[in-house]
């Protein structure tokens, strides 16, 4: 197995939306990325993608030895995975599919080599049912784009290597993403799982007439969005209780988790939940003061502001 820090070529196997996305990353990143797709114009689109994406890619700083002259499309997947020393699955979200894939990668692929796929939500357990050998399977989820936003969740299956997780975590990393290895097979995984919550909220509201589409985008971009930019939903609700922190937020807005306006099942409060997301929120700040806390945001989110054009304006931050 390829030292993590050592690989040079990657594959990227399904180069839509996200394996594109990916395939100009590791460029960027310096790699040399092979890309197949069955798609008949797949090529084509696949360098458009990558083409659009790298002035960005070259203002945010390419490693040494970028080129987008590293791309190699291929005719057969067979050929892109042949010397790959890392593989990345975008295909369709489809779950027979999926399987299918990733036997087909798993028998084309080099012997140690670890297979990622970029599943939306689908636990590995259920995508490596027919792979020879599902030991090296693993998710390594994107965010869209890949090339631009951080985040990947990594997390295998119940045949999967624990030796294969740690590696693609490590791998990610040195190319440049952050990751969150998760021990625990969740399906929608950790970030999804929150973003849909809220889509599911959404799409009630808009079904019952209740907000607009617009509306909705703009309660989050002029709201908690400016926030979630700098600190996540765990502390930035800390501080929603002063000096009293979590602890206060839990006593005073605790029992609205109750209220009939919610659709969603909220769990209940026990002394346990309680504890865990106190001394969660109280691990998390490392430190900080609530003060320390309340500057790190305000000055955060007007960086944000400010990136977006939005500070100065007549009135205030539009
Ligand atoms: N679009 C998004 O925002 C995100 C998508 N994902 C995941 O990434 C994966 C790909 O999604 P998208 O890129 O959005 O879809 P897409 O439809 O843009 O691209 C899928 C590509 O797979 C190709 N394809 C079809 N059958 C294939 C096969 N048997 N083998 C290889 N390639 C095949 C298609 O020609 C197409 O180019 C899905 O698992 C999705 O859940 C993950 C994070 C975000
Ligand atoms: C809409 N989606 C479920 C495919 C989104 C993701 O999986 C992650 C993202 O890019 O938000």
């Amino acid at each position: 197995m390829t030292p993590p820090e050592s690989v040079r070529r990657v594959a990227c196997v399904g180069a839509g939306v996200i394996g594109g996305g990916w395939a100009a990353h590791f460029l960027a990143r310096g790699y040399d990325v092979t890309a197949w797709d069955p798609a008949p114009d797949a090529g084509r689109k696949l360098r458009r993608l990558v083409d659009a994406a790298w002035p960005a890619l070259t203002s945010l700083g390419l490693a040494e030895g970028a080129s987008t002259d590293r791309l190699t499309v291929t005719e057969t997947l067979e050929q892109a995975v042949s010397e790959a020393e890392f593989v990345q699955e975008s295909a369709p979200e489809k779950l027979d599919l999926k399987r299918d894939l990733l036997s087909r990668l798993d028998a084309a692929t080099p012997p140690g080599v670890v297979i990622a796929s970029s599943t939306s939500g689908y636990p590995m357990t259920d995508m490596q049912t027919t792979a020879a050998d599902p030991s090296r399977l693993v998710v390594g989820h994107p965010f869209n784009p890949p090339y631009l936003i951080p985040l990947v969740e990594v997390v295998g299956g119940e045949h999967t290597d624990a030796a294969a997780v740690s590696w693609a975590a490590r791998f990610y990393e040195v190319a440049g993403k952050s990751v969150i290895t998760m021990d625990k097979e969740v399906p929608g995984f950790i970030a999804n799982r929150l973003q849909e919550a809220l889509w599911r909220e959404a799409l009630h509201m808009v079904a019952a007439g209740e907000a607009t589409v617009r509306d909705i985008d703009l309660s989050i971009t002029e709201g908690p969005g400016l926030r979630w930019a700098v600190m996540g939903p765990m502390l930035t609700f800390a501080l929603a209780g002063g000096e009293g922190g979590m602890a206060h937020t839990l006593d005073h807005f605790g029992p609205s988790l109750k209220s009939p306006w919610t659709r969603l099942e909220a769990p209940e409060l026990d002394t346990e939940l309680y504890d865990a997301v106190v001394a969660g929120c109280e691990e998390a700040a490392d430190g900080r003061s609530v003060a320390d806390l309340v500057a790190e945001r305000d000055k955060g989110v007007i960086d944000v502001l400010r990136a977006t054009g939005r500070l100065g304006r007549e009135g205030g931050p539009r």
